[in-house]
C-alpha cells in the first residue's frame, strides 16, 4: 500500500495521511445535512438525498484516491446544487427528476470529453484569469444563497436587497454560528465549519429552537432508502430534449468543468504535486471527477465535484490518494447518522454556504487586476453571478467581454479561438434565451 501511493516520494505516511482524511471530511461533513436541505427545497425526498450525497462523495472519491491518486475529496457541489434547485428546478420549472438526468447527461459528456483529451485543450484555451474568476464567482453566490437562507439579507422592493430582522431568534441562531465557525476557522481549526455547526445546534436546542434529539435512535438510524430518488435521471432521459434543457445541461457541464479544473490546481499547488505547472495524471483526476457526478446523478444528487475544502487535509500534510481512501470511508460510516438530518435545520448549515463563499473568492487575490482588459471581464463575471442569481449568466458576461477587451488592447492573437467561439454562443444565447 505503501507502494502504491508513493508515500517515501511523496514525504508522507500512514498516520499523517489518514489524519489528513477525517480533517477533509469533517471540513465537508457539512454537506451531508446541506445538500439535503437545499435539494428538498426542490421535492426531493431528502432521506434519499442524504444516502445519495455520502454514497456519491464516498465513490467519487474512492476513484479519485485509487485512481488519480490525488488527496482531493470530492461530494455533490454546493454551486450547482443551488443552481439545480433555485434557478432550474423553482426558476424554469423543469421537475427535479428531469433535472437529474441533466446533471447525468452533463457527467457523462464531460467523462466523454476527458477521454478524447478536449477537456484538457478547452481548460489550455480559458485564460487563468477567468478560471480564478468563475471559481471565486460562484464562491459569491454560494455566499449569497446562504445569507438569503439565513435571513441575513431579504428581499428590499426599493433596492432590491436589504438587511434582515437582527432581532428574530432564527436570525440571531444562524449569526451566531457564522461567528462561532469564522473564530473556529481563524484560530486554525481546520473543521471550524463542521464544530460550529454543532455549536450552533446545542444553543438552539438550548433556545428551543431546535428539537432535542430523542436519544440515541435521534442520532444513529438505519441508511434512508434510496428508493425515492434512484435510478429517476435514467428514467427521465427522454424529458431533456428542450431548449431550456439545452441550456441547463451546458451550464452543468460548464460549471463543473471550471469548478473542477480551478480547484484540482489549487489543491495539487498546495500539496507540492505540480510538475512544471501543470497537472500529472490531469485526465485520470478529472475522469475521477465527472465519474462521480455520473454516479452521483443516478443515486440521486446533483454534480459531485471536486472540494476546496481539500485543502484542510493537504494543510496537516495530506499529498497521497490514501487521504481520499480515508475520507471515502468516513463519508461510509456518516450514512448511519441520517436522524440528525432533522436537528440540522437551515439557520445551522447558512455559515457554511457563507464560509465556503470565502474559500472559494480567495481566488480572486490572483486575478491580474492591473490589467484592466483582464480585470473587466474577471470582475463581470464574479459580480454578475450573485446580482442575476446565476453562474451560467456570469459566466457568459464575462466570456463576451474577454474578446473585446483584448481586441481593442491590439492581444487579438492572445486570445484562443475556442474563446471566440464562445462568446459568439453566448451573445446567441442572450439574444435567444436570455
Ligand atoms: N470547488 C468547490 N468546492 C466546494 N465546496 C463546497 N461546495 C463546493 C463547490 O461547489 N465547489
Amino acid at each position: 500500500m505503501k507502494k502504491y501511493f508513493q508515500f517515501d516520494e511523496l514525504g508522507t505516511n500512514f498516520k499523517t495521511e489518514t489524519i489528513a482524511g477525517i480533517t477533509t471530511f469533517l471540513a465537508m461533513a457539512y454537506i451531508l445535512f446541506v445538500n439535503p436541505a437545499t435539494l428538498g427545497e426542490a421535492g426531493m425526498d431528502k432521506g434519499a438525498v442524504f444516502t445519495a450525497t455520502a454514497l456519491a462523495a464516498a465513490i467519487g472519491t474512492l476513484i479519485m484516491g485509487l485512481v488519480a491518486k490525488y488527496p482531493v475529496v470530492l461530494a455533490p457541489g454546493m454551486g450547482l446544487n443551488a443552481f439545480f434547485t433555485y434557478t432550474v428546478v423553482i426558476g424554469l420549472g423543469i421537475p427535479w427528476e428531469t433535472a437529474l438526468s441533466g446533471v447525468l447527461v452533463s457527467g457523462i459528456i464531460l467523462v466523454l470529453l476527458t477521454l478524447t483529451k478536449i477537456r484538457e485543450k478547452i481548460i489550455d484555451a480559458i485564460p487563468g484569469n477567468l478560471k480564478l474568476a468563475v471559481g471565486a464567482g460562484i464562491g459569491l453566490f454560494i455566499a449569497f444563497v446562504g445569507l438569503q437562507s439565513a435571513g441575513i439579507v431579504v428581499n428590499n422592493d426599493a433596492t432590491l436587497v436589504g438587511i434582515g430582522d437582527l432581532t428574530s431568534p432564527t436570525v440571531l441562531l444562524a449569526i451566531f454560528g457564522l461567528i462561532i465557525s469564522v473564530i473556529l476557522l481563524t484560530s486554525g481549526i481546520k473543521a471550524g465549519i463542521f464544530y460550529g455547526m454543532i455549536i450552533s445546534v446545542i444553543v438552539g436546542m438550548i433556545f428551543g429552537l431546535i428539537p432535542l434529539p430523542a436519544g440515541i435512535s435521534g442520532i444513529v438510524g438505519e441508511v434512508p432508502s434510496l428508493a425515492p430518488t434512484f435510478g429517476q435521471a435514467l428514467a427521465n432521459l427522454g424529458n431533456i430534449f428542450t431548449i431550456d434543457m439545452l441550456v441547463v445541461i451546458l451550464t452543468f457541464m460548464f460549471v463543473d468543468f471550471f469548478d473542477t479544473a480551478g480547484t484540482l490546481v489549487a489543491v495539487a499547488s498546495q500539496a507540492g504535486i505540480m510538475k512544471d505547472g501543470k497537472l500529472p495524471r490531469a485526465g485520470r483526476a478529472l475522469v475521477s471527477d465527472s465519474s462521480g457526478t455520473v454516479v452521483g446523478a443516478i443515486l440521486g444528487t446533483s454534480s459531485t465535484t471536486s472540494y476546496v475544502e481539500s485543502t484542510a487535509g493537504v494543510g496537516v500534510g495530506g499529498k497521497s490518494g490514501f487521504t481520499a481512501v480515508v475520507a471515502a470511508g468516513c463519508f461510509l460510516l456518516a450514512l448511519f447518522f441520517s436522524p440528525l438530518l432533522s436537528i440540522v435545520t437551515a439557520e445551522v448549515t447558512a455559515p457554511a454556504l457563507i464560509i465556503v463563499g470565502v474559500l472559494m473568492a480567495s481566488q480572486l487575490k490572483n486575478v491580474e487586476w492591473d490589467r484592466f482588459e483582464v480585470a473587466v471581464p474577471a470582475f463581470f463575471t464574479v459580480l454578475m453571478m450573485p446580482l442575476t442569481y446565476s453562474i451560467a449568466t456570469g459566466i457568459a458576461v464575462g466570456f463576451i467581454f474577454y474578446p473585446i477587451t483584448m481586441l481593442v488592447k491590439g492581444k487579438a492573437k492572445e486570445v484562443h479561438p475556442i474563446m471566440y467561439a464562445l462568446a459568439v454562443i453566448f451573445i446567441l444565447y442572450f439574444i435567444f434565451l436570455g
